[in-house]
């Protein structure tokens, strides 16, 4: 028995994909994501929070989202087993997904399910692979049986922070992968945008502790090369929209670009070198243009690779 919370596209893809095999609840603040598959029967939808009382609940609203949730229903969701299902480093507080649930809820079990798959593809039932972290490995153990389906295959892992920081740091390597595509760089020029942006993915990461196998595994490596390639990716197609010099639909849910803010300071704060990130964020900002941002990338000083 599984909770979701937050009924955007992929809250409703996995309560599509759960929802096949065991019961669960869908709370939905307003409606439901259009998806061209129906809930199945297992699935109640409700708007009323309270009545989302099973001992495992997956949040799958936008990062930026989370905290403000998190805290509005502490004593609601206390204990309980919570899945952070977003994406994302938290602008007001540089914490990520596992850290706002520790905060707001001390003795609930602080997990983050993440990797590469695009919602649609899961609510199709297509072979997705994910990594599910959380530190305590009987825990982790027990949430990867339950949210594992016949075509959702989840890896667990105790690492929490390699996890959450590998799908936080690739969403703002797309929006630059897009940029390049967007603005007709070329394709080798992505090709080396990733690689450089995956060595500053890890400095940062390792830097907070996390380990160096997760970032090559699903949640970092994996989730980097589906986002950096699919115009399915929103973060990829406002980056092309930004280097193409068009507009974007506000309402979109883009996780990079807050993501962005919050790594740039984090970084700062420890020193490390992030040049595609400190670029990505300048272009949002507007205080760079994009000829003066490949400019900046292009005439850093030669080095060891
Ligand atoms: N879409 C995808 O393919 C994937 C998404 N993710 C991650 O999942 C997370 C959610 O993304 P996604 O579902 O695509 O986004 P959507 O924009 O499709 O949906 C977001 C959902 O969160 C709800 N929501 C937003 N703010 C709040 C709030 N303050 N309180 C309660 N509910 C809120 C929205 O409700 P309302 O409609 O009422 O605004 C909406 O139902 C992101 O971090 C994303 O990176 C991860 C893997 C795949
Ligand atoms: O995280 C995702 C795929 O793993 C979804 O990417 P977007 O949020 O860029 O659409």
């Amino acid at each position: 028995m599984i909770g979701i919370l937050g009924a955007g596209a992929f809250g409703t893809a996995l309560a599509v994909t759960l929802g096949r095999e065991q019961p669960v609840t869908l709370w939905a603040r307003r409606g439901v994501a259009k998806l061209e598959l129906e809930l199945p029967p297992l699935v109640r939808l409700t708007s009323d929070i309270e009545t989302v009382t099973e001992p495992t609940v997956l949040l799958a609203v936008p990062m930026q989202a989370l905290g403000g949730l998190l805290r509005e229903h502490a004593a609601q969701l206390e204990g309980r087993a919570l899945v952070a299902c977003c994406k994302g480093v938290d602008l007001a507080t540089g914490h990520g997904p596992t850290a706002l649930i520790a905060e707001a809820c001390p003795r609930a079990t602080a997990a983050i399910l993440t990797g590469p798959s695009f919602a649609a593809d899961i609510a199709r039932g297509l072979p997705t692979a994910l990594t599910l972290a959380t530190a305590d490995e009987a825990a982790g153990e027990a949430l990867q049986r339950q949210l594992s389906t016949a075509t959702l295959r989840l890896y667990r892992t105790t690492d929490t922070v390699g996890a959450e920081l590998g799908g936080a740091l690739k969403n703002v390597i797309a929006i630059a992968a897009g940029v390049v595509i967007g603005a007709g760089l070329g394709q080798s020029a992505r090709a080396a945008l990733m690689t450089r942006g995956y060595a500053e993915m890890q400095r940062l990461a390792l830097a907070l502790g996390a380990r160096a196998d997760t970032l090559a595994g699903l949640s970092g490596l994996g989730d980097l090369v589906l986002t950096c390639t699919s115009e399915q990716s929103r973060n990829f197609r406002y980056g092309q929209a930004l280097g193409a010099g068009a507009g974007f639909d506000p309402a979109v849910t883009v996780e990079g670009r807050a993501t962005a803010a919050a790594v740039v300071a984090l970084a700062a704060r420890r020193e490390i070198d992030m040049p595609i990130t400190a670029m990505v964020d300048a272009l949002i900002d507007g205080r760079v243009t994009l000829p003066q941002a490949i400019q900046t990338l292009l005439s850093r000083p030669l080095k060891q690779e």
